[in-house]
């Protein structure tokens, strides 16, 4: 950890030089006596990559789940923007399941394929559930399998790939929806260093060049030095968020 982000620098909440793809205010998440989350407001701009760090049971990925209506909070708001602007937290389960289908993408340290599918159907499937047809939804599928150097494994069921395969197979899958924003919790957490390096790459590329916004939750400092702001957490608080000074311009040069 660099020594910019000592543990006694004061919060420091920069404002996004973009125009904001989320905004989160007053969020507040307890499991009986534990305050996962004890009011965090934060907004994330469009484009950004944000990684988010704390010790382990500092609620890292309660955020994450809150922020993308994965559950509910107890009190707070969660507002999409773009698009047509959602409060997400005043949708009920069904309405954020929908949400989360059609403008969100996910990639979890397991990347949760099918096992019986193929990359390419495994890619596909969340777009034939939004209704876009088997032949497209195959075409777009194979073209982001390509994009993020699986093309010849398009057949191949998950058994019959490396961890970082399926893990790429993942991130296509996350982002064949032009999802507004892309949530992934220890996306790499399950691979060794060099492949995690490459599948990171693979993320960050996949997203931010593309102009789109992606949230990390991870405990790897490499992954948090690729991306342009480090939020740390700590007691379901943010205890600072920094961006680095050079991400901005980069995240403008990539866009
Ligand atoms: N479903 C749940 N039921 C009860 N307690 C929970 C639940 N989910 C999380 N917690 C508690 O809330 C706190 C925050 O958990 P969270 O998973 O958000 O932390 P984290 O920072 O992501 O941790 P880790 O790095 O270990 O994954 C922890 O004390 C955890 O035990």
């Amino acid at each position: 950890m660099s020594s910019t982000h000592s543990r006694t620098s004061p919060t420091i909440t920069p404002s996004t030089s973009t125009a904001p793809v989320l905004t989160a205010r007053g969020l507040t998440k307890s499991y009986g006596s534990v305050h996962a989350l004890a009011g965090v407001d934060l907004e994330i701009g469009r484009g950004e990559s944000v990684a988010v760090m704390g010790p382990s049971g500092s609620g890292k990925t309660t955020l994450l789940h809150v922020l993308s209506g994965i559950i509910a909070p107890d009190a707070g708001s969660v507002r999409l923007h773009g698009g047509e602007p959602l409060e997400i937290t005043s949708l009920g389960e069904g309405e954020r399941a929908r949400l989360r289908r059609e403008r969100l993408g996910f990639v979890f340290q397991d990347g949760l394929l099918l096992p019986e599918l193929t990359a390419v159907e495994n890619v596909a499937m969340p777009l034939m559930l939004r209704g876009t047809a088997r032949a497209e939804a195959q075409q777009v599928a194979a073209s982001w399998l390509s994009a993020l150097g699986l093309a010849g494994m398009e057949e191949r069921r998950p058994g019959e790939l490396s961890g970082g395969q399926r893990q790429r197979v993942a991130i296509a899958r996350a982002q064949a929806g032009e999802p507004d924003v892309v949530f992934a919790d220890e996306p790499t957490g399950a691979l060794d260093s060099d492949t995690s390096s490459s599948v990171m790459d693979a993320l960050i590329d996949s997203t931010v060049s593309r102009g789109r916004t992606l949230v990390v939750v991870t405990h790897d400092d490499d992954v948090a030095a690729r991306c342009g702001r480090l939020v740390r957490v700590r007691d379901g608080r943010i205890l600072d968020d920094v961006r680095r000074p050079d991400a901005a311009a980069h995240e403008e040069a990539t866009r």
